[in-house]
């Protein structure tokens, strides 16, 4: 990677220019600390441009990552995290990066997702979201607490006009800077349908029974709900919802023509600053509370739950086993506590490590997914389960999804609560861990909850 510093957006195009040594096309980034602007204002007039968008917020709504078109795409459908990993580092070896600026998650940052199985077959639903994606934004504006950041990303070569390029730039740059769209709430469902309920309970008594007679502890069935809106769904009013209602949640988006997959997860799957490594465990499930009191009635009863502790203690033995294959000082909480959400409560477990030389994100990402919060325990047997009786196209739900930078900086959620939009319809995703001791219409309640985050979003009735 060649660092350089300067100005004007052409000069600094003009010297990257001179310094390619390649016939193919370079990546020249260029960040520039900017004013405060609308994050949303400037996700709509991305679609004014015509480009796909991308967005990520992570937990506290600390940190935003807004992406505007595509500049280079990473995408493998076999052996994803290593070709990923590969090919990010053979295009960061020559990528010409300007910024005056040492904070993560600026410059060339890549966004996307890792299917949940890599084995499964492709199908019509997740058109578009093949295997793993990530995008190198064209425009990524990215917010760190009260500071904003412009990412320029661009693929240069030795023959391009430099003054055409900065001229569109500039305009383009102009536009999503405009501040000019106003947002009002205009999405609206009109039509719900739950994808075979019936089959789905039966499924539940198919998997307890499977593991009362095998050696599987668990397996995290998933269906589907339908709906249809009135006209086309705005993707940029849902982020709002979700930004508004979502607590302690991840809220992402990833567009894809005339598809996005967007959500708000509560549940981080790992964050890498440097060495330092966080991961967190979360599973078993309640609802909140009308009252405070009935909150934590219900809350204590959820900390002290048989079956919900099992799913729990399972997801992190498992984590705990993963992060310590390529971490040191892993630390974790022999209880876990609660986390509240709008419309629910986990029980969690945070997980903190320090990561080994020779590990990057992209390791530890593979090796903890999908951890049993998502697939069950043992791994292969419960993936095998689901290959021969989910009857749902995960695609990207349950999957990693997240970014990383040029030092592999970084952070994964799990995509959970989350839909498929594709234009007037979506497909909403909720699954639940189903041990010994699960009863069928209790797991079908808990998923009906799980919906309910992304319906409110869509202008549902919840
Ligand atoms: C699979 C989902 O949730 C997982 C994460 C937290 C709690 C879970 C549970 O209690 O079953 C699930 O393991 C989902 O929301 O689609
Ligand atoms: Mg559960």
């Amino acid at each position: 990677m060649i660092e350089t510093k300067g100005r004007d957006i052409e000069g600094v195009l003009q010297t990257a220019q001179k310094q390619l040594n390649k016939t193919t096309p370079t990546l020249v980034s260029i960040t520039e600390h900017i004013s405060k602007v609308d994050l949303l204002s400037f996700f709509a007039m991305g679609k004014e441009l015509g480009m796909n968008r991308t967005f990520w917020s992570d937990s506290s709504q600390q940190q935003f990552l807004v992406g505007i078109g595509e500049t280079y795409t990473l995408q493998a459908k076999e052996h994803t995290y290593e070709m990923i990993q590969t090919e990010w580092q053979q295009l960061m070896e020559h990528a010409i990066v300007n910024k005056s600026i040492e904070v993560s998650s600026i410059g060339p940052v890549a966004i996307g997702g890792f299917p949940f199985d890599e084995g499964a077959h492709h199908s019509d639903l997740w058109q578009g979201y093949e295997g793993s994606k990530f995008r190198i934004p064209k425009y990524l504006l990215t917010v760190h607490g009260a500071e904003y950041y412009l990412s320029i990303n661009l693929l240069l070569t030795q023959n391009c006009n430099i003054s055409t390029l900065a001229e569109a730039i500039l305009k383009e740059k102009e536009q999503l800077l405009s501040n000019k769209v106003q947002l009002d709430i205009t999405n609206k469902v009109i039509l719900q349908h739950e994808v075979d309920p019936i089959e789905w309970k039966d499924l539940v008594k198919q998997v307890t029974n499977h593991i009362e007679k095998t050696s599987v502890e668990k397996i995290v069935l998933a269906r589907e709900l339908q709906v249809e809106f009135a006209k086309c769904c705005n993707i940029t009013e849902v982020l709002q919802r979700l930004l508004d209602t979502q607590q302690n949640s991840y809220v992402f988006a990833w567009e894809k023509d005339d598809a996005c997959f967007v959500g708000a997860t509560p549940e981080r799957l790992v964050k890498v600053t440097n060495e330092q490594l966080l991961s967190t465990c979360l599973a078993g499930t309640a609802s909140r509370g009308r009252t405070k009191k009935e909150d934590a009635a219900i809350g204590q009863a959820l900390l002290h739950d048989p079956k919900n502790i099992k799913e729990h203690q399972i997801v992190v033995d498992m984590i705990y086993d993963a992060v310590s294959s390529c971490a040191h000082d892993v630390v974790v909480p022999t209880e876990p506590v609660l986390y509240p959400l709008h419309h629910l409560q986990h029980l969690y477990t945070p997980v903190v490590a320090t990561l080994n030389k020779g590990f990057t994100l992209l390791d530890i990402v593979k090796k903890l997914h999908p951890t049993p919060a998502l697939s069950g325990f043992p791994q292969q047997e419960s993936i095998q389960f689901l290959r021969e009786h989910e009857s749902l196209q995960r695609g990207w739900y349950g999957a990693p999804i997240g970014w990383f930078d040029a030092h592999f900086n970084g952070e994964f959620a799990v995509a959970i609560r989350s839909a498929l939009v594709r234009q007037s319809h979506a497909s909403l995703f909720a699954g639940c861990g189903v041990v010994r001791d699960s009863d069928p219409e209790m797991e079908y309640e808990e998923t009906k909850m799980k919906f309910t985050p992304m319906l409110d979003a869509l202008g549902g009735e919840v």
